[in-house]
């Protein structure tokens, strides 16, 4: 399956102008600075921008049209086929958990979902939640039921624009383990500011940079080019009287904070080093 995208558009201000042609299989990286086009490039994927008269735009998915400004082909979002989660996903928050997920069976072009209900909420984790408001939700528990709800919609394609940015350590590691597994059956482009992350769940990539494609290669080709991975370490206990530091390096994590809860520090052990940390630190 492949995917064509020729863009040449204005979002304001920004440009992005990119010919892109690409294999469809497994998850694919899709990495860049902020502001370099990654949401925008997505948007447009999705069917989310109705580009202005006089902007180019051309997407072709598994050899259908669903764009071409040239001929003045529009295909709506909700016939693309195409399944999206964002930063920000939305849930509709009148419903519980498990009816959202049944209403992404429902309007889905399919009888019954590529991947089995029970192996989406097992996978991502969601089995406890099913019954729960979705309004109620952490922003952890959202995305995981956002992206539980896109693979049920058995998409052709699914975009995922950091979707584990909210989630836990652990939820984190199970889902990429999950996500790995299903690309076999619904590929994936996938956008994360993480490049341990990047390198793990992704190959090949596509290099963003003020709009356009800086490079496309497999993992190993670009691996090198990103930025180096800085050591990211997280304090899980710290005892003031010796001063004695224990740190478990968790690369670029995120954690979901809950009230109450204990929460590490993320430094650099090297400024931990140089520093006599008081209680309050
Ligand atoms: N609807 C819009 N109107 C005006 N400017 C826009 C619009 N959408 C995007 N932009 C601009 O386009 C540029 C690229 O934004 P985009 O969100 O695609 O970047 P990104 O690579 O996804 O960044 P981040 O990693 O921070 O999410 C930014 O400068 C943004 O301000």
């Amino acid at each position: 399956m492949q995917l064509t995208v020729h863009l040449d558009q204005y979002f304001g201000q920004f440009r992005i102008e990119l010919q892109l042609c690409i294999k469809l299989r497994g998850i694919i990286g899709v990495f860049g600075t902020s502001g370099a086009g990654k949401t925008s490039l997505f948007r447009a994927i999705a069917g989310l921008n109705q580009s202005a008269p006089n902007q180019l735009s051309l997407i072709k998915l598994d050899g259908n049209t669903l764009e071409d400004s040239q001929k003045k082909v529009f295909v709506e979002a909700e016939h693309r086929n195409i399944g999206f989660v964002f930063q920000d996903s939305r849930l509709f928050n009148h419903l519980t958990v498990e009816q959202n997920l049944s209403l992404a069976i429902k309007i889905s072009q399919r009888k019954e979902p590529l991947i089995s209900y029970q192996d989406v909420v097992q996978g991502c984790g969601i089995e406890p939640l099913l019954t729960q408001s979705a309004e109620g939700l952490s922003a952890g528990q959202r995305q995981r039921v956002a992206i539980a709800r896109a693979l049920l919609g058995s998409p052709k394609l699914l975009l995922l624009d950091e979707p584990l940015a909210a989630l836990d350590h652990d939820s984190r590691q199970h889902l990429v383990a999950f996500l790995n597994q299903v690309s076999e059956l619904i590929p994936m482009l996938f956008i994360s500011h993480s490049v341990s992350e990047t390198l793990t769940l992704c190959d090949p990539l596509i290099l963003l940079e003020g709009g356009r494609i800086k490079a496309i290669g497999s993992r190993e080709q670009l691996a090198e080019t990103l930025p180096k991975r800085r050591a990211s370490a997280v304090v899980t206990e710290f005892d003031p009287e010796t001063g004695k530091l224990c740190l478990d390096t968790i690369p670029d994590l995120l954690p979901e904070f809950k009230p109450g809860q204990r929460i590490g520090i993320v430094a650099e052990p090297s400024w931990l080093k140089s520093r006599e940390l008081t209680r309050d630190d």
